[in-house]
């Protein structure tokens, strides 16, 4: 991660020297995706300081930049067999880009349609042989952090990102993490919260561990115990001491998951060892100190609850040293090919590294909403992994898993809004009736609907809603 990050030039005097730059809106050019060869990873290409692109094959992935007869040039070659020696340019036209096919063997499409010749919007994408590129007009960026990048496989991980604003803010917290700062990680579900906290923690240099505590799964009749311990007899069952949560973490990192789903009564409890930094265990007679750097995550809009009075302004403020928002997948598809060469990688699924994917399944991957992020996209490579018998992921491989708010409407989601009584039911009642009725279906949904006599569609709804991971419940 450090390696990257000073890659992209960003030593302690280069940040504090682009900080004075006014981050501009830059135009960029994107390798996205290499569809046979995803292990290829992807690239960036400025292109605020060029006049031409040509793109062609080569031997490798590799960007020159030249001066010829005062024009800017970037030549980009790219490996694969599909692709010509001189295949495509890119032109400066004003403020804007045009595409040009250069009479290549295959032939050029842009958004799917086959183009000769085509003015580029933001946002379009261009296949050429199986390489799909992504024009982006205006991207915010600081010069340094948005130069050219090109992240080949050994260097991609948890953080990497070819988005220049992303990664500015991943290389924020990391610097952060090693301060003693409070941090909340926001954003939608699966976008990658615990796996940045996890970072947080690595990169912090506390020699304590990273403690992840489910805060919807802390019950109100075991709250302190399981929170700050207890001592052996302090009630029935407490046959032995046990340290609680807060105190395993100490000289570590308290990871408060779903800090939305925080009862009432936990926050003041919490609210008490983060301004007093010690724990009274339940029947003990002395506090004890503890050293804590807390990490909260959820995808809940606290600001609004804590306007509501559904969490207290004052642990609301303990915890926003640091807020960091994770962005959703499809707003930041650049890096798909980068995610997808990750997840195959760490695939359970023997020989899922060497898979690629046709063109028509790498068009599916950045055709989708992606509603549940990172974790959908995990999911549908998982089972696609599986069901690929050769050495490419074709689109019938690609199952749809969510039905997210994004997706085109189906029949079946078209459902009724939700009925008073049901808004009105406890959500820790309704998430709890869920949970047990997965576990009696095995994590079968329809099961799961008819019990309830609701709309598959209502139970998706509700199981995002809520975080459950119905997977878990699945044999
Ligand atoms: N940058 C990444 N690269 C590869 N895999 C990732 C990345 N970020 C997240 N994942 C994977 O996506 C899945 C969801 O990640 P994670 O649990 O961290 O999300 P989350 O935002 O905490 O979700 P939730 O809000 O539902 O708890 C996990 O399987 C994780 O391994």
């Amino acid at each position: 991660m450090t390696r990257k990050l000073i890659s992209l030039g960003t030593t302690q005097n280069a940040v504090r020297e682009e900080r004075r730059e006014q981050a501009l809106a830059r135009p960029f050019l994107f390798v996205v995706l290499h569809c046979d060869q995803p292990a290829l990873g992807g690239a960036r290409y400025c292109l605020s300081e060029l006049d031409v692109v040509d793109i062609g094959r080569g031997p490798e992935r590799v960007a020159s930049r030249v001066r010829e007869g005062g024009a800017r040039r970037l030549d980009l070659r790219l490996p694969d067999g599909a692709i010509s020696k001189a295949h495509a340019r890119l032109v400066r036209s004003g403020e804007g880009w045009v595409f040009e096919d250069m009479g290549s063997r295959n032939g050029s499409h842009v958004n799917d349609k086959r183009v000769t010749k085509a003015a580029l919007r933001d946002g379009d994408f261009i296949e050429l042989g199986h390489v799909i590129l992504r024009y982006r007009a205006g991207l915010l960026s600081s010069p340094a952090a948005g130069a050219d990048l090109d992240l080949p496989p050994s260097e991609v991980g948890d953080l990497s990102t070819l988005v220049p604003s992303l990664a500015e803010n991943l290389y924020a917290l990391t610097r952060i993490a090693r301060a003693h700062i409070p941090v909340l990680l926001l954003g939608e579900s699966g976008t990658g919260k615990e796996v940045l906290a996890r970072n947080v923690h690595a990169h912090s240099g506390r020699a304590g561990p990273l403690v992840a505590v489910n805060c919807g799964a802390l019950t109100a009749s075991l709250l302190e115990s399981q929170l700050f311990g207890h001592v052996k007899g302090a009630f029935t069952g407490a046959v032995r001491d046990e340290p609680g949560y807060v105190r395993r973490a100490d000289g570590g990192t308290l990871f408060l998951d779903e800090v939305g789903d925080l009862p009432l009564p936990a926050q003041a409890a919490l609210l008490r060892v983060l301004e007093e930094n010690e724990v009274a265990p339940v029947g003990g007679t002395n506090p004890i100190k503890v050293d804590l750097r807390v990490v909260a995550a959820t995808h809940k809009p606290l600001d609004k609850m804590a306007l509501r009075g559904e969490l207290r302004v004052d642990l609301l403020a303990r915890l926003s040293g640091h807020r960091h928002t994770l962005t959703p997948l499809r707003e930041r598809l650049e890096d798909m090919g980068i995610l997808v060469r990750d997840l195959l990688r760490r695939s359970k699924v023997p020989g899922a590294s060497e898979l690629g994917f046709t063109i028509q399944a790498g068009k599916w991957l950045l055709s989708q909403p992606w509603s549940l992020n990172i974790r959908e996209l995990s999911q549908v490579l998982g089972v696609a992994a599986v069901l690929a018998d050769g050495p490419l992921i074709e689109r019938a491989h690609l199952v749809e898993r969510s039905l997210g708010p994004l997706a085109p409407p189906s029949e079946e989601s078209v459902v009724a809004p939700e009925p008073e009584e049901e808004r009105e039911t406890a959500p820790d009642a309704l998430r709890g009736r869920i949970v047990a009725l997965l576990e009696k279906h095995r994590g079968n949904v329809s099961g799961v609907a008819r019990d309830m006599g609701k709309s598959r569609v209502q139970i998706h709804r509700w199981i995002q809603r809520f975080s459950i991971d119905a997977d878990a419940y699945r044999l």
